[in-house]
């Protein structure tokens, strides 16, 4: 059926040679799309994928495929502008075409030999420039490069102006401005003056000048990178205007415009300014441009010869990408690029729809955008202009080549009106440069007029030649002497004098009389020189001097007339070629009232392809919808089904949900049970352990306090003894003294023993019972003996006590470990307060009493002091016991030498004494027993049995709260319908426990 298939040509038109020049670029895609075709030279048939619209022709100029290399599209492109601009021309070459299709690629390029357009421009300008300087033209450069970023324009030239280097011709660091640019310094000062901007050089080249002059300004005292910097974030914010000057050329108010020489600086101007500009990373794009850049020259020419001067101007502009929001997927800043982007674009459309002849349309939206007002020169106006159309010639993006050969197609239509450009002086003043147009023929005009006038006067001056008084009065005039012709006929200068009367002589010849021009007054004849030899002296000179002058006069006049009729020559050509531009617009103008009418029919058929397409595409859209209700329709229907199938998935969904919630829950709750049984167990076991220790910690108290008491009333008796001891014992000691103190003074009768001489001591004077009582004595003092053993033997009885209590500690501590808070509190709380006394020395019936209660760890049997005769060591030193055979002595105290019986009385004296020292230790032995510490350990015994409760009591709650929590969960994972009864389970639960 591709015979059938409806193919749009767009192939006509365009072939004006003033009109937009119009390539395409295809860039190199993996995959060989069907749906382009190169077809002969400049054609292109591009068909819709889907195959619903149809096939579109497109002619061109030239289309670039894939091979094409940069420096093809160069000589295509290119070429022919830099011709133009240094004709005097402006020239425009724009990249346009969706995103991604190499416009940067195609305009800037990449190094070395995929170097772009651009690169190429500056280099082919540069070395044209520099022959034409080196053979004597003065020629000037000017660069400058703006980006449009979101409607805002910035200058790109920034980045290489706050650079902290710059490259010359010499390869120096800086320098002063350009020869050139000296040179042609009025024009630029014209330029500046116009477009209130200033040619600018980099930071660096400006140091380095005020450094030469011996000037450091104060704006260049500061760090180039700080201020660098703060340029840096100026750009940012720049938002620069347009303006028109007076030739209404547009330009961007202070922009800067830097004057280069060389290659290497205009390419570090466009290097440092694509680092500035706004690139991103979309889905289409790597390095995607998300802004407009115009990067112009402009070359100043002036004529030695008339002083006349060229202004040529080539912008070159990367535009950015259209790209559809659904496939670019954009968004944030993204998005807002995009859409500025495409706003700009679509004024762009309308600008080059509106300038298509056959759109009939009066008025050309320039100033929709900053775009398309800056290009305005470029789209209709003064200029030569090419586009070079990139497309992605791929399936998916189809469309969009469609679109970008649409416009490229449009754009062909575009008439421009290219003409040289004349930079006037600006000492003549008014004016501006521009084209020889309207105002330049208007100048030549009035200058012509000046001429003419000139003549006039010149002519005038011929005619007073006729009266020979009149004129050498003129001429005297013309050198500022005043004169006047006397009625005798003499003339007589201002000065009185009379200059003779040869010129009123009747018949003398007047040079030039008989029509003769006024240069044969320089000529004199014969006759005029008789007459002068016949003239006085000072007329012979004033008449030399005038013909001097006039000689002088005459060749001034011939160059006045020269110039003249040159200036004529050119009035009458300049006039000619009004005549013929005003015929040629007549012409055109009938051509272009012949071509509306053609248009016009153009554009209602374009109107009905239009109408149909629309109405195409309409259906296409009807049809597409229908299509997707049908769908939805289809779908629709398919829901029971599918809800049938979906319930049944649900179902089992829940079934096994069931089943695993069951299987959890049983798992759970056996898990609850094994510890809840194992915390049973174990509370059951800590329980026995305090019960046991508990008990047998009363027990043991229980016994403690019977010991103490059956302990204290033997001390009290025994205290009761030692104190009647003592009383028998003074009064013993009382007698004894008596008797000492009698047998001193000699107061008894001495009787003789075999021993020596005895006092004979009456039996009254020996206290009663002092026998018993002696013998008690002894038996008292063997006592003490034994106590001061039993002491260090208790001392390690105590010890060992303590150690055996603190083993029974730590034993409880082990057992009650598993719960070792509670443990460790317990055992802090049940240690005994130790004795801090020494035990209590017993009599000997009672230590026998002891002897049956061995177990008894308080009275333990003292093992050491079982041989009464032994010496008790105590801290390692030995103390020597009151034996009681001393004591014996005394059991015939009449019997006694004095001596031994002052040595027994000392005795018994330090046994006195040992006795109030026991008893006072006694009693401090009996108030500790009865001091706080072994009640407080009773006190002690009875908390840690409530709290032992007490924390049974949390314990039992706790697991309550377990249960609970455990019936809760099960409900919960059980859900509403498989909720099981509460009952059942806590009873299942409590009946394990
Ligand atoms: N003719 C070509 N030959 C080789 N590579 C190319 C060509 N054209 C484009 N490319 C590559 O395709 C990629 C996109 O190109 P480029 O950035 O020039 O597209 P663009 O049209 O400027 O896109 P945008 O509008 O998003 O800035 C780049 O990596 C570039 O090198």
């Amino acid at each position: 059926m591709e015979g059938a298939q409806h193919v749009n040509d767009y192939t006509a038109g365009g072939t004006d040679s003033s009109s937009i020049k119009v390539f395409i670029r295809g860039r190199p895609t993996p995959e060989t799309s069907e749906c382009y075709k190169v077809t002969g030279q400049g054609k292109i048939q591009i068909s819709d994928p889907s195959g619903e619209r149809g096939d579109h022709v497109f002619g061109y100029e030239k289309v670039f495929w894939d091979a094409s290399s940069q420096d093809d599209i160069y000589r295509y492109c290119c070429e022919p502008h830099v011709e133009h601009v240094l004709s005097g021309f402006n020239s425009c070459v724009f990249a346009y075409g969706q995103t991604g299709s190499g416009k940067t690629y195609s305009m800037f390029g990449e190094a070395g030999e995929n170097r772009g357009l651009i690169p190429r421009v500056v280099e082919s300008i540069v070395s044209a420039v520099t022959s034409r300087t080196s053979s004597g033209s003065e020629v000037a450069m000017v660069v400058s490069f703006l980006e449009i970023y979101c409607d805002q324009i910035r200058d790109l030239g920034n980045a290489y102006l706050n650079s902290d280097q710059t490259i010359t011709a010499a390869g120096d660091h800086a320098g002063p401005l350009p020869t050139n640019t000296a040179k042609t310094s009025e024009i630029f000062e014209r330029m500046q003056l116009e477009r209130q901007s200033s040619f600018s050089r980099p930071r660096a080249a400006s140091r380095a000048l005020s450094v030469q002059s011996g000037d450091l300004g104060d704006d260049m005292s500061g760090s180039f990178s700080a201020s660098q910097r703060a340029a840096e974030s100026d750009y940012r914010s720049m938002h620069y205007e347009i303006h028109e000057d007076n030739d209404k050329n547009v330009f961007v108010k202070d922009l800067a415009l830097i004057p280069v020489t060389t290659a290497e600086e205009v390419m570090a101007v466009i290097n440092m300014g694509l680092q500035l500009r706004a690139t991103h990373e979309t889905k289409i794009n790597d390095v995607s441009s998300r802004s407009h850049t115009v990067f112009t020259i402009t070359i100043i020419q002036k004529d030695r010869v008339t002083g006349a001067s060229l202004k040529g101007l080539l912008n070159l502009v990367d535009l950015a990408g259209s790209e559809r929001i659904k496939k670019s997927e954009s968004s944030g800043q993204r998005l807002k690029e995009a859409l500025h982007i495409n706003t700009s674009l679509t004024a762009l459309g309308k600008v080059v729809l509106a300038l298509d002849p056959s759109s009939n349309l009066s008025h050309i939206p320039y100033r929709d955008s900053k775009l398309t007002r800056l290009l305005q020169n470029s789209l209709g106006g003064n200029s030569y202009t090419t586009l070079l159309a990139t497309i992605h010639p791929t399936t998916e993006y189809a469309e969009e080549s469609l679109s970008t050969l649409m416009f490229a197609n449009r754009c062909r239509n575009v008439q421009n009106t290219p003409s040289v450009n004349y930079a006037a002086s600006p000492k003549k003043g008014g004016g501006g440069g521009g084209a020889m147009s309207a105002e330049g023929a208007a100048a030549a005009s009035k200058e012509i007029e000046t001429l003419k006038k000139q003549l006039q006067l010149s002519a005038s001056q011929q005619s007073l030649a006729a009266d020979p008084n009149l004129r050498v009065l003129d001429v005297l005039k013309q050198l500022g002497i005043s004169a006047e012709v006397q009625p005798d006929g003499t003339l007589q200068l201002g000065d009185g004098r009379i200059v003779g009367s040869a010129l009123s002589m009747p018949g003398m010849p007047v040079p030039g009389a008989n029509g003769a021009s006024a240069a044969s007054l320089a000529l004199p004849t014969q006759e005029f020189e008789q007459m002068m030899s016949g003239a006085s002296l000072e007329l012979q000179e004033l008449v030399a001097d005038l013909t001097q002058q006039a000689k002088t006069m005459k060749t001034k006049m011939k160059h006045k007339k020269e110039e003249v009729e040159k200036l004529k020559s050119e009035a009458v050509e300049a006039k000619n070629s009004h005549v013929q531009a005003v015929s040629s617009m007549k012409r055109s103008n009938q051509q272009l009232s012949s071509e509306l009418g053609n248009t016009k029919r153009k554009l209602d058929e374009l109107q009905t392809v239009m109408r149909e397409t629309h109405e195409t595409q309409l259906g296409e859209l009807v049809d597409h919808n229908n299509k997707i209700l049908l769908q939805q329709h289809n779908l629709l229907q398919q829901l029971p089904a599918d809800l049938k199938v979906n319930t049944n998935l649900l179902e089992d969904a829940r079934r096994a949900n069931q089943q695993i919630s069951a299987k959890e829950q049983t798992k759970f709750r056996k898990e609850l049970e094994a510890l809840e049984f194992g915390r049973t167990a174990e509370i059951s076991n800590i329980k026995q352990q305090y019960e046991f220790w508990l008990n047998k910690k009363q027990a043991e108290a229980e016994k403690f306090v019977a010991d103490f008491n059956v302990y204290r009333t033997k001390k009290n008796e025994t205290i009761a003894e030692y104190e009647a001891e003592l009383v028998h014992l003074f009064e013993y000691s009382t007698s004894l003294k008596t008797i000492v103190d009698t047998v001193g003074h000699g107061g008894f009768n001495m009787r003789k023993t075999r021993s020596g001489f005895v006092p004979v001591i009456p039996k009254q004077m020996v206290a009663p019972n002092i026998l018993d009582d002696h013998n008690t004595l002894s038996r008292t003092l063997r006592l003490v003996q034994k106590r001061e053993e039993a002491i260090a033997h208790e001392k390690s009885v105590q010890n060992r006590a303590t150690k055996a209590l603190s083993q029974v500690e730590d034993m409880l501590a082990t057992v009650e470990s598993p719960n070792k808070t509670m443990a460790g509190s317990a055992s802090r709380s049940l240690r005994p307060a130790r004795p801090q006394t020494a035990p209590m020395r017993r009599s000997r019936s009672q230590q026998n009493n002891d002897a049956l209660d061995n177990s008894d760890i308080w009275n333990p049997r003292p093992p050491a002091y079982a041989h009464e005769d032994e010496t008790t060591v105590t801290g390692g030193e030995s103390v020597p016991l009151v034996e009681e055979d001393e004591i014996d002595m005394v059991t015939n105290v009449e019997d006694l030498p004095e001596t031994d019986l002052k040595d027994t009385v000392e005795k018994l004296r330090r046994y006195i004494f040992l006795q109030e020292e026991k008893k006072n230790q006694q009693k401090t032995i009996m108030q500790e027993l009865g001091s706080q510490q072994t009640l407080e350990y009773i006190k002690g015994l009875e908390a840690e049995t409530q709290r032992y409760k007490t924390l049974s009591r949390d314990q039992s709650h706790k697991l309550k709260n377990l249960r609970i929590a455990n019936e809760a969960l099960v409900r919960r994972k059980g859900g509403g319908a498989a909720k099981p009864p509460r009952r059942p389970q806590s009873a299942a639960v409590t009946g394990r426990r």
